[in-house]
């Protein structure tokens, strides 16, 4: 089974303060920072509704923190921003499902060619089948538990169905869960099989950040010592 991480996702930090924000987070006790890109794309409208960040961000975070950059891309056309994310220092470049469609095994390539980890992601109404042709290729599967677009939402439990789904099928594979999700509902995520904890508002809203964590990643190490 693979490691519990905890990824603080930096849409719920002071953006005037992002590296300062994004250190505090390693300091308590971060495993990975979650970085979410919501880019208006003018020739197609927007994949969500929301604008936030872009690799020029990545680049100026990268120079503060040596951690492993999980950059959840919500847009409309994933290929267009490989190249520009793998020189700003990504790691994890994850792409939706819903965007890339039939061209998620050539994009998971270039990602990969690019020196980045390659992640899909599923929002809530999307079948989890619909990954399982490149299963064996990606490095992550990221299930949404909220829809994309925008952090402080109320978290869906049916989407964690997919998650046991999910972990039955691929004992080995980063399973991710986004939106919503905190102490009061960890568990659920966690005895599901998720190892990948994404949390913004639970983290930068908690008074005690580091606290949090421990306590999160706790919950997914004992569901997995249970298994
Ligand atoms: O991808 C997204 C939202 O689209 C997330 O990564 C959110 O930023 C999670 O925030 P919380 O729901 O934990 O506040
Ligand atoms: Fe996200």
């Amino acid at each position: 089974m693979p490691s519990a991480k905890i990824a603080p996702s930096i849409l719920s930090s002071d953006f005037s303060q992002l590296a300062v924000e994004c250190k505090r987070m390693v300091e308590d006790g971060a495993d990975w920072l979650h970085m979410g890109h919501v880019l208006a794309d003018v020739m197609d409208g927007h994949f969500v509704p929301n604008i936030t960040i872009g690799a020029p961000i990545i680049k100026s975070v990268r120079k503060h923190v040596d951690t492993f950059l999980d950059c959840h891309l919500m847009v409309t056309d994933p290929d267009k921003w490989v190249e520009d994310f793998a020189k700003a220092g990504a790691s994890m470049y994850t792409f939706h499902i819903e965007a890339a469609g039939e061209d998620s095994k050539a994009l998971i390539d270039k990602i990969h060619e690019h020196g980045m980890r390659a992640g899909v992601a599923v929002k809530p109404k999307t079948p989890i089948e619909t990954v399982f042709p490149i299963a064996d290729v990606m490095d992550m599967c990221l299930v949404m538990t909220v829809e994309p677009g925008f952090g402080g939402q109320k978290f869906m439990e049916k989407c964690i169905e997919k998650v046991k789904v999910l972990r039955e099928k691929f004992p080995n594979l980063d399973i991710e869960v986004d939106g919503g999700l905190g102490l009061d509902n960890i568990d659920i995520a966690a005895n599901a099989g998720a190892n990948v904890i994404v949390a913004g508002t639970s983290i930068f809203g908690s008074p005690n950040p580091a606290d949090t964590i421990s306590k999160l990643r706790a919950s997914v190490e004992t569901a997995q010592a249970q298994k």
